[in-house]
């Protein structure tokens, strides 16, 4: 069997989007890591797939599985991706459609841009979750590298936001492993480091749960502007600052978070699933693709 594919991404941030609204998937975490793979596969970050909504009002269900396989309850990149996808499709400026995490509403911005609310930042240790009481605004606990203290905030799905003066000069590759799966957080964490430019402007750098560095993450940049402020070093409103690109943070009074940034397509393709042929051990995911 073959299953179209349309490559999308974020700021750089790219996605494997499936729609399986008609023909339900749930590739094992094996086939999500050979799809992922940028050397014997499509290659992404995430892999999306589009279910059918489980509530009314909801256009549809956005499942998100990370390059390792994992599952993860919010992507904000991706969300600002399938909310563009399914206003494009109902021919709307406004969608709602659900995560894991609950649900989320999209709606068109200047310049071709889309906004997501994420919904409320978390900010209690158990939703982070962090494995004992801490105090969220600098968990002292966690440390690794001589970088310690973040500032846990969950977006639907957990971050640690570290301030530094210089993010360049972090060296995400070799700590940011081992900061994702400190003892301190049992579902593992997304690592963020910042570097505050302005009251209304953010430099961030990312290593996310379950894919490693990446351009932009859109939910570590809520949650970069949420600790922010929670700090008191910005304003409710920022620019977040990615290797990709820039996000406009809002952290507005009820406490939700709203997203805005741009989407774009690569390409199409089509998967075709099977079992391994030759030396590759595990499935192997054959793929043909064109411009979208
Ligand atoms: N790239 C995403 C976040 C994807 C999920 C994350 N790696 C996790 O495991 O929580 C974004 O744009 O938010």
């Amino acid at each position: 069997m073959t299953r179209e594919f349309l490559k999308m991404h974020g700021l750089g941030n790219d996605f494997v989007v499936i729609d399986a609204r008609s023909t339900p998937y749930r590739p094992s975490a094996a086939e999500v890591q050979a799809i992922a793979d940028r050397k014997t596969g499509v290659g992404c970050d995430q892999f999306i797939i589009v279910e059918p909504a489980t509530k009314p009002g909801a256009s549809a269900f956005m499942r998100i599985r990370n390059a390792d396989g994992s599952e993860a309850a919010a992507c904000g990149n991706a969300s600002r991706c399938i909310g563009w996808l399914l206003m494009e499709e109902a021919g709307a400026d406004r969608v709602s459609f659900e995560t894991a995490a609950g649900l989320l509403h999209a709606s068109r911005a200047d310049g071709g841009r889309v906004t997501v609310d994420m919904g409320p930042a978390r900010l209690d240790w158990q939703q982070i979750p962090l494995a004992g009481p801490a105090d969220t605004l600098r968990v002292e606990a966690v440390s690794h590298g001589g970088f310690g203290g973040p500032v846990a905030v969950n977006m639907g799905n957990p971050h640690a936001v570290f301030f530094v003066d210089d993010v360049m000069a972090v060296p995400l590759e070799e700590i940011g492993g081992a900061l994702e799966h400190h003892p301190m957080f049992p579902e593992r964490a997304n690592i963020e480091f910042a570097q505050v430019l302005s009251p209304t402007a953010v430099r961030m750098r990312v290593w996310e749960r379950g894919a490693g560095i990446t351009r932009a993450c859109g939910s570590g940049a809520c949650a970069v502007g949420v600790a922010a402020m929670r700090r008191g070093l910005t304003g409710r409103k920022v620019d977040v600052i990615l290797d990709g690109g820039t996000l406009t943070i809002e952290w507005t009074g009820d406490g939700h978070v709203l997203m805005t940034g741009p989407v774009a397509t690569s390409f199409t393709g089509r998967l075709a699933e099977g079992p391994a042929e030759g030396p590759a051990d595990g499935p192997v995911v054959r793929h043909e693709c064109a411009d979208a």
